[in-house]
């Protein structure tokens, strides 16, 4: 019955076992035995047992009875009690069982032993595994990944006597006995090289086709195996991908464009199936069949609706995706919902509100699915502006192919098109473009405006604005100007190259945020990495400051400031509160978390302490608060970054009608907003405010006035931080002020 003189079990078992292939109408019989380890539960252990059985299933093989055990321990050499023993020995007797499966995995010592104990075939967990994946393995980068994991699986046992069988070949097969064990596992060891290095080679292959199409918005179908993924890609594609109804009908992947398709295009791709306690050996190969997911702008989480574990099946899915470090926009998707009653579909519903509820078999729940994509798409897109001179004229047509043209313009120096498109799409034409320059003089920046088709003049009639370049940003210069109609204009041009991914954040959260929020919000007509553009928002800033320095404040008394001013802002910030952090995210602003802004503030202190040379009470107050942990327990929410006075407009009522620069937007502590009114008002303001918020429904989060008065405390250190960065004297002096005004406060 069993031939082990010359190969591990794993081994023999390709040569003996019907393949999944063979017509031999008599399918293998087999049972399953467990160890119950304390700390798994009985719905966990049949759980996985049964994940066990339809694995067997994929390979032919029927289960026909469970055993499990509890022990202490899953290491013991035997494993299982001998009076256990003696029951599994029964029952394969009794049912005529050709295979024992083991639920989990045995060491070389402890296969052997059960097999010597029970007298027939036993494969453990990896070992249904790996042939699954070897029958599956269609591409060759599969299959590479597959030989791997099996030689990884096979160099321990070889020391156990036996000479491994590299199935596919040059392992020595056939070669006998300990003299020769050295040399088996050195020959395993060369084609593990030789393997390897034909699979990188290939994955950069494979890295440069993803990168050939990136300009396409790319969605990846990610989930448990059996889910309906290939089912989902087929009916989203109507291409043929395999669909099968047994495990891991999917290894390696595969993209196919969307059907019917969208402007600019959209790639599906289809992944392999996930499973729960994958074998350790095959972690490695089955991550880097998920380097799509890694690269897609929208994951599809596929759940098999029908199947009651799947809250499991999203875990475990999450968790992997994480793992591998993907974090992309993505949306949970039950299929199967055919097999579900009305009641079935609205509980499902009420647990996930979110989620799309589609199957592959009704043609209108895919036109949802694809409808969906679309609307996602939509929300990635960014709207820039490319100015491409006429000798490339190629990258016209590129822009053409990846995105929807908005406007078009032909000006003396090229053809100048607003576009919306994948963020990530837009730098590549760039690439292909000159750079462009810094502007130091107004007219040269009007012109360059004009190229855009964006025909502006300097605005000098408004006695209030200085004429020519607002010179008091660190970052931009800014010019204000007027229109044919008379309408008025900002024009912001960057002082120094490297701004424009921060620009970028900026335009995705003013696009995230233009609607959702009861105050005006700027709308960039014109981006690019060298000019932004928007029409002059109405209403005063609360504080202008002129270029001696002299303060003005305008619509708003510090010391005594308006309920309507405090009301607008509170109703301001509890809808910045209400946006949702998924959508936030999705649309590309930044998180950052307690445990983040801490660190990123702490890191700025050894160098402010030294420059400042606080009084000591003062340092110690910074580190208390930075040592506090209570103070650090808030739910990161939308925050505009930067709200002083100067950035909120007001109308003659005090009345807050809109915000500006939004280029420290994030989704982070919702004191750092709040800060300012500790800072900039008078005492009791912040409370006043605090109440506000509270009857509005915002979301501050707990100990609101501390944390807003500490932050403010620590407003010093940033500043000087910032200051030192940026050479800015004057900054340098407001923050050694700020310090000054707390030693004497202590
Ligand atoms: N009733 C029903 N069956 C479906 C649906 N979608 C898929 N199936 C069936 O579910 C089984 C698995 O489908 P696949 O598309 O192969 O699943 P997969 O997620 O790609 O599986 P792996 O490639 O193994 O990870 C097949 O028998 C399909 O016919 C659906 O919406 N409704
Ligand atoms: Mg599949």
């Amino acid at each position: 019955m069993r031939h082990r003189d010359n190969a591990t079990p794993d081994a023999t078992e390709h040569r003996d076992a019907p393949s999944i292939h063979d017509t031999t109408p008599t399918p293998e019989r087999a049972l399953i035995i467990a160890v119950q380890l304390s700390g798994t539960d009985d719905a966990e252990l049949h759980s996985s047992a049964r994940e066990l059985e339809r694995l067997a299933n994929t390979l032919g093989i029927e289960v026909l009875g469970f055993h499990s055990q509890r022990r202490s321990s899953g290491k013991s050499a035997k494993l299982l009690g001998s009076g256990k023993l003696e029951e599994v020995a029964h029952a394969i007797e009794e049912l005529g069982i050709t295979r024992v499966l083991f639920d989990g995995e045995l060491t070389p010592r402890q296969h052997e032993n059960l097999e010597d104990a029970l007298g027939v075939k036993v494969t453990d967990r990896s070992g249904v595994v790996l042939r699954i994946f070897e029958e599956r393995a269609q591409t060759r980068q599969a299959q590479l990944e597959v030989d791997i994991a099996r030689i990884e699986y096979e160099l321990p046992r070889v020391r156990r006597g036996h000479v491994a069988d590299d199935r596919r070949g040059g392992g020595g097969r056939g070669e006998k006995g300990h003299t020769n064990v050295e040399l088996a596992r050195q020959r395993l060891r060369e084609r593990l090289v030789t393997l390897r290095r034909e699979l990188t080679d290939l994955q950069q292959h494979a890295a440069t086709q993803r990168a050939r199409r990136s300009s396409a918005f790319q969605v990846a179908l990610v989930g448990y195996t059996n889910a309906g993924k290939s089912s989902l890609m087929r009916a989203l594609t109507s291409s043929e991908v395999l669909v099968e109804d047994k495990l891991f009908a999917t290894l390696g992947t595969t993209a196919r464009k969307l059907d019917p398709p969208l402007q600019p295009e959209v790639v599906v791709s289809d992944t392999v199936g996930f499973i729960k306690r994958l074998p350790h050996e095959l972690v490695a190969s089955f991550k880097s069949t998920l380097d799509e997911a890694h690269d897609a702008d929208l994951l599809l989480y596929v759940l098999d609706a029908s199947d009651p574990e799947w809250p499991d099946h999203l875990q475990v899915t999450r968790e992997t995706i994480q793992d591998i470090g993907a974090n992309p926009h993505s949306r949970v998707v039950f299929n199967k919902v055919d097999r579900l009653d009305d009641a079935e579909r609205a509980s499902l519903r009420m647990r996930m509100p979110d989620a799309l509820q589609v199957s592959a078999m009704r043609p209108e729940l895919v036109a949802l699915l694809h409808a969906e994509i679309a609307r996602i798409q939509e929300t990635s897109f960014v709207e820039e502006s490319l100015l491409i001179p006429f000798e490339l004229g190629h990258v016209v047509g590129a822009v053409h192919e990846g995105a929807r043209v908005v406007e078009q313009h032909h000006g003396p120096r090229g053809t100048a098109l607003k576009v919306r498109a994948p963020a990530h799409a837009i730098p590549l034409w760039r690439a292909e473009l000159p750079d462009p320059p810094v502007f130091d003089d107004a007219d040269s920046l009007l012109e360059r405006a004009a190229d855009f088709g964006l025909e502006l003049m300097m605005d000098d009639g408004d006695e209030s604005l200085e004429s020519g370049f607002d010179e008091s940003g660190a970052d931009y210069r800014v010019l204000h100007a007027i229109d044919q109609e008379g309408d008025s204009w900002i024009l912001r041009t960057p002082r120094r190259l490297g701004l424009y991914e921060p620009a970028r954040i900026e335009a995705r959260a003013l696009r995230a945020l233009s609607d959702e929020l009861p105050v005006e919000l700027p709308r960039w007509a014109l981006h690019t990495p060298e000019i932004i553009a928007y029409r002059r928002l109405q209403g005063r800033p609360g504080w202008q400051i002129s270029p001696a320095g002299a303060l003005t404040w305008n619509h708003i008394d510090p010391q005594d400031p308006s309920e309507t001013f405090l009301r607008s802002v509170a109703r301001t910030i509890a809808a910045m509160h209400r946006l949702p952090g998924d959508e936030l995210r999705a649309a590309g602003i930044p998180q950052r978390t307690p445990h983040q802004e801490r660190d990123h503030l702490k890191a700025m202190l050894p160098r402010a302490l030294s420059v400042l040379k606080p009084a000591p009470e003062v340092r110690e107050r910074w580190e208390r608060w930075l040592a506090a942990d209570h103070l650090w327990a808030w739910t990161p929410k939308l925050v505009h970054g930067d709200l002083h006075p100067g950035h909120l407009l007001l109308d003659e009522r005090g009345q807050l009608s809109g915000i500006i620069d939004w280029s420290e937007a994030h989704l982070g502590d919702p004191a750092i907003d709040l800060s300012f009114f500790v800072g900039a008002f008078a005492p009791g303001t912040l409370e006043r405010l605090r109440d506000l918020l509270d009857e509005e429904g915002a979301e501050p989060g707990f100990a609101l006035v501390e944390r807003c008065r500490e932050r403010w405390a620590y407003y010093a250190v940033i500043t000087t931080d910032w200051a030192l960065d940026n050479d800015h004297d004057q900054a340098l002096a407001h923050a050694r002020n700020l310090t000054k005004s707390l030693e004497s406060a202590e």
